[in-house]
């Protein structure tokens, strides 16, 4: 019998703007428009962690929360929360956009946790806009 799954929800601010430098300045303005303002802008960002467990288990959960706490804790909220994503070293090749977002959030928690159980991550980035990465496909949605 599996055991199921645990979604946890973590929180930070962070600032950005969609840019790169493989792009002039008038076509990033064309491709990223308002989001290319050379300001910025900020984000309360969300982040949904899923974790599962393949198998049976004595004590009938998964991960413990405290554990995984510390982990998200230090390894994205302390890393991201009131940073300028474009001044981490990850995105100094890679626009902010909330595509790569979650691959890197995903990257930086998958050797963290226990082999196979990290299920999905999910970035919110607006009331609209969410990001989700199950380790094999990304999905873009905006409802
Ligand atoms: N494919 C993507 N498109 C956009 C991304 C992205 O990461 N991937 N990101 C943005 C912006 O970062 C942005 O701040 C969201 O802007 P906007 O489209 O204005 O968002 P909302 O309409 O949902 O929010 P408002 O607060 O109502 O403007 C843009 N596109
Ligand atoms: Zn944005």
């Amino acid at each position: 019998m599996g055991q199921g799954s645990i979604t946890r929800r973590y929180r930070f601010c962070a600032a950005h703007r969609l840019h790169t430098d493989y792009l002039s300045i008038e076509d990033n303005r064309a491709v990223f428009g308002k989001c290319n303002n050379p300001n910025g802008h900020g984000h309360n960002y969300v982040v949904l962690v899923t974790i599962g467990s393949p198998g049976v288990s004595q004590s009938g959960r998964t991960m413990d929360i405290d554990a995984l706490d510390r982990i998200v804790t230090e390894r994205i909220v302390t890393r991201f929360d009131h940073r300028d994503l474009n001044q981490d070293p990850e995105f100094a090749t890679r626009t902010t956009t909330g595509e790569n977002l979650v691959l890197l959030i995903w990257d930086l928690l998958v050797t963290q946790v226990p082999e196979g159980q990290l299920k999905k991550v999910a970035v919110v980035e607006t009331r609209d806009n969410y990001f989700e990465y199950t380790g094999s496909a990304l999905v873009a949605a905006r409802s």
